[in-house]
């Protein structure tokens, strides 16, 4: 290691994985980093994400002078008394309190309440959904509980020797439907509404604050959301909206001021330096590639080379890819459908090409849905496991309609986490100024020229008149 260098790092708690990067934080150059993968499944002993955290950022977070969680957002941690774990935590992917989503809609008086109270209209990802679930299923259990948390603030907790305040962000807290962005506060009211009773909350720390030291005496930032850390991991211009294609996929752009959207399609998050962080989020991204691939006897480089050899649309081939439910549109008991078999549609490459028009498609959808906020959309910034993908890069903005730029591979939410502890230990008004390294930029209808057929138009409309058809 060369002296004098500050090291800060990363950490990405996201859905799949525990992913760390260990960064120059004068440059933002990547110096180490580390990865161990977490448990499938929509609910998960948040012990693992600890053991996971340990173990990718093992030999670099002894390294660092800082460090900082991004976490996968939503996830509902209960702790009992003494700190102990309640049951597993309920991810943001899992659908199970739909039902308790549909009541606290009509106990507040209707989407539009929720929406004016927490810039979120409910739908079953939201903690303050699960916490009714948790004390309307699980009585026993919701009787231990003494605070909820959420993942990003369960592994700060953890790092900083269990404390016994714990802290979270106002991006992160965005999330729970139980903190307001507009009114930058907790909503208490709700959350004893949803559970019945008070529960302990984490504190909300400044965006730059220090919450904490590792035992090795490195500062700790407050952390934040995954979505809010890739916001901070880009450098991002007016008129740039961030597609991220992880297990979840993400649409948003940040803001200077609150976003309410009554429809329910854009959650009006806060971000993690202040301002907004409007974001449409789909249950179905990357899993849908993988899925394909190994359903085609396949691997990633298989499926990305059957799609590139079929023609755009598919040969009328559409994919809903609902396949773990859907969050957007608010599907949350849908399945996937493929529309249009025939015998020219019914072979690998089109079904390959479907795949990824069909997750492209939501997510254009979701776009539109910023537009309709106000957000101006001049290019998509693409990133996520997925945006490594040769046919989603080829398809992309073609679908989007706009240019399409995808950075340097990397992990966006870990730098995010790292530029943020960078921030907190310098102590300056704003985090520093990091370069972005673009990999490659794609133009509308580069796209078309190498396969063709039917433009980025058709496309979508063939997307949006199989879903109409299917999900009036
Ligand atoms: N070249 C690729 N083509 C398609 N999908 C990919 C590619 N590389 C990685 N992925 C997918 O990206 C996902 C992981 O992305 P990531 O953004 O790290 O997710 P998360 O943050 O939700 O854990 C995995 O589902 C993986 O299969
Ligand atoms: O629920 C949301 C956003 O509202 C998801 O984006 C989660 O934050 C999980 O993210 P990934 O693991 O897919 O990065």
């Amino acid at each position: 290691m060369m002296t004098g260098m500050t090291l800060v790092a990363g950490i990405d708690s996201s859905t799949q994985a525990c992913k760390v990067v260990l960064v120059d934080a004068d440059s933002g150059a990547v110096v180490d980093t580390g990865r161990a993968d977490h448990p499938d499944g929509t609910e998960v002993g948040p012990e693992a994400w600890w053991d996971a955290l340990r173990a990718a950022g093992d030999g670099l977070l002894e390294r660092a002078d800082a460090v900082a969680v991004g976490g996968q957002q939503h996830g509902m941690v209960v702790l009992d008394a003494d700190g102990a774990v309640v049951r597993p935590a309920l991810l943001w992917n899992d659908t199970r309190s739909a039902g308790a989503a549909r009541e606290l809609t009509d106990e507040l008086g209707g989407a539009g309440a929720w929406a004016d109270a927490v810039g979120l209209v409910l739908v079953a990802s939201f903690t303050v959904t699960k916490l009714r679930w948790l004390a309307a299923h699980e009585p026993a259990n919701a009787a231990r509980a003494e605070q909820v948390m959420l993942p990003h603030d369960y592994l700060t907790w953890q790092l900083a020797g269990r404390p016994d305040e714990a802290t979270t962000d106002r991006g992160d807290a965005s999330g729970t439907g139980y903190w307001s962005a507009a009114n930058e506060s907790y909503r208490p009211d709700l959350l004893s509404m949803a559970f019945g009773r008070e529960l302990g909350v984490p504190r909300v720390a400044a965006p730059a604050e220090v919450v904490g030291r590792t035992p090795s005496g490195a500062a700790i930032a407050a952390g934040t959301g995954d979505n809010m850390g890739a916001a901070l991991g880009l450098t991002l211009e007016p008129g740039d909206v961030v597609v991220s294609l992880g297990t979840s996929g993400t649409v948003f752009a940040v803001s200077e001021s609150p976003v309410t959207d009554v429809t329910g399609t854009v959650a009006g998050f806060a971000d993690a330096t202040g301002r907004h962080l409007p974001l449409v989020a789909t249950l179905n991204a990357a899993r849908v590639l993988s899925a394909t691939a190994t359903m085609l006897g396949t691997d990633l480089a298989g499926l990305d080379r059957l799609a590139l050899e079929a023609p755009a649309g598919a040969n009328g081939l559409v994919l809903l890819p609902y396949l773990d439910g859907e969050r957007t549109p608010d599907l949350p008991g849908a399945t996937g459908s493929l529309v249009g078999l025939t015998r020219a549609s019914m072979t690998p490459q089109t079904m390959a090409r479907a795949a990824v028009e069909g997750m492209l498609c939501g997510l254009a959808d979701g776009v539109d849905a910023m537009r309709a906020q106000g957000v101006a959309v001049e290019r998509i910034v693409l990133v996520g496991g997925a945006a490594q993908s040769a046919a989603v890069r080829a398809v992309a903005a073609d679908v989007f309609g706009v240019p399409v730029v995808v950075p340097a591979a990397g992990e966006y939410v870990a730098r995010g986490a790292a530029r943020q502890a960078a921030w907190a230990l310098a102590a300056t008004s704003a985090p520093p100024e990091w370069e972005l390294a673009v990999d490659t930029t794609v133009h509308p209808g580069a796209g078309i020229e190498t396969v063709g057929g039917a433009d980025g138009t058709q496309v979508r409309a063939a997307y949006a008149e199989a879903r109409s058809r299917l999900h009036p």
